[in-house]
Formats: structure tokens, C-alpha cells, sequence
């Protein structure tokens, strides 16, 4: 291992000696087993990542959301070939709006989305409510058999789900994460994951941000510098597609 590298698998169940593999990120590569990993994509939902979804609506640009929608199938597809489980998040809430919080939750104010919805009422209903378009994942990322799918209705993903114990009982320590918004569902998630001692990665180009460019820049500065590792979705691809090399076998040695 070089010495800058840093070894992620330290008290967690051990997959197959010699199965760990080192993924190129910031700041130092990350020395991980596939076995101890998993993807995570956050909220890819026409809400987020489709034309007349709730971020264009309310005025964010989207435009960056094909290339991501088209990395992250690339990202999973691997994933799913490694046998490394692929977990979709879900963000939205009831019909009636009553998880998302009425006038005594911070989120009643600070929710774009809820906002948009009275300010403009022909809207009511429709943004990031479950059973509606705005709440669907986008076509193209379409969950499949052996995925998992996990419902969330605030920013974190390990805020009221169960994600956290979900990962412990198999075992995983690794969490790579792609998705909308980076600055905010992908960051709060990676922030909750490392205070619960979780390895966190994002793939910055299978990521995009609800804001201006400089809110993507600040979050993968957070993530580089604060909270995980930052790195690309053909360094991922690549290095999770590596075989460990065959051990020689009896008859080699004969
Ligand atoms: C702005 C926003 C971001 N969500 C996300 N999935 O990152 C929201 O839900 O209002």
C-alpha cells in the first residue's frame, strides 16, 4: 500500500483476503473491498433531474442533469456486474404534506418545494408528493431486481430510515454516492454517514448541485477536505472492474 493510501478495513467483517481493491480519489487514494461497499444514488427523481420537476419549477438550473442521469447508470451497472448492492434514495412526503412538518418544522420554511407549492397553489399536490410524477425516479434509473429502495423525507438519508442498520447488518463500511442535489440530499447524507463512522466517497461527475456552480465547488470542497473522498465514475468503474490476481493453484507449483 502507499503511504498516502488510507486502509478502510479495519474492524469491519473482512471479505476475501487479497480482495481489496484502491480507488484513485482526493485527497489520497482509498484502499477498499467491494464486499464492504455499496452505492448509493440520492434522490433521482424527476423532482430533481427532469424538465418541469420541482427544482426547474422553482428556477434552479437542471441543465446538467443528463450527463449525470447517463454517469449514474453507467456507475450502477458496474456496480450491479461487481455484486456491489445499488440503494436508491427517495425524498418526498405523504399526499396530505403531514411528514413533511407544518409551521413547527424548520423544513415547512426552508423546503423550496413547499414554498413554490403556496406560492403558487395551482401546484398544490403535485411537487415531491409519493404516488406523483414529480416523486418518480427518473426513467432511465429504474431500480432492478436486487436494488433497494429507501423512502426519506428530509435532506439526510440516515435521518429516520433504516439505512444505518440496514449497511451493519451486512457488513458495510463504504458508502459512494451519486445524485441531486450534491449541495444538499448528497452532502447532509455523507455528513450523517461519517458521524456514524461510515466511509464516504461522491462521484463529482455523477453529481450536480441545486444552485450556482460555486454551491457544487464549496460541497465537494467540504467532502475532500471534511467529511469523506471525492472521486470519478470511471476511477470507480475501473477500479471496482479489477480482479484480484488468480492465486496459483496446486498444479501451478507442480
Ligand atoms: C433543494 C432540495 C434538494 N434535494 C436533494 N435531493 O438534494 C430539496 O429537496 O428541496
Amino acid at each position: 500500500m502507499a503511504e498516502a493510501e488510507i486502509a478502510v478495513s479495519g474492524y469491519a467483517p473482512a471479505g476475501p483476503e487479497g480482495a481489496a481493491v484502491t480507488l484513485p480519489a482526493r485527497p489520497e487514494p482509498l484502499r477498499l473491498n467491494p464486499s464492504e461497499t455499496a452505492v448509493i444514488v440520492v434522490d433521482m427523481q424527476n423532482a430533481y433531474a427532469s424538465e418541469g420537476g420541482y427544482l426547474d419549477i422553482a428556477g434552479f438550473d437542471i441543465s446538467g442533469a443528463k450527463s449525470v442521469i447517463a454517469n449514474i447508470r453507467t456507475t450502477i451497472e458496474a456496480a450491479r456486474a461487481a455484486g456491489i448492492p445499488v440503494i436508491f434514495f427517495q425524498n418526498g412526503w405523504d399526499r396530505n404534506y403531514a411528514e413533511a412538518g407544518g409551521p413547527g418544522s424548520p423544513n415547512y420554511y426552508k423546503s423550496n418545494a413547499l414554498k413554490t407549492m403556496r406560492k403558487r397553489p395551482e401546484l398544490a399536490g403535485s411537487l415531491l408528493s409519493k404516488g406523483g410524477w414529480d416523486y418518480a425516479l427518473v426513467d432511465e434509473l429504474a431500480p432492478q431486481e436486487g436494488d433497494f429502495l429507501i423512502p426519506k423525507i428530509r435532506y439526510s438519508g440516515f435521518f429516520n430510515t433504516g439505512i444505518d442498520s440496514f449497511l451493519r447488518a451486512r457488513g458495510i463500511r463504504n458508502l459512494v454516492f451519486v445524485g441531486i442535489a450534491t449541495n444538499v440530499c448528497v452532502e447532509s447524507s455523507l455528513r450523517d454517514a461519517f458521524h456514524l463512522e461510515y466511509f464516504g466517497v461522491v462521484l463529482e461527475d455523477a453529481t450536480h448541485q441545486a444552485g450556482p456552480p460555486f454551491a457544487q465547488q464549496a460541497a465537494i470542497y467540504n467532502i475532500e477536505t471534511f467529511f469523506g473522498w471525492v472521486s470519478t465514475v470511471a476511477d470507480f468503474c475501473g477500479t471496482i472492474s479489477q480482479r484480484p490476481p488468480a492465486e496459483a493453484s496446486p498444479t501451478d507449483k507442480a
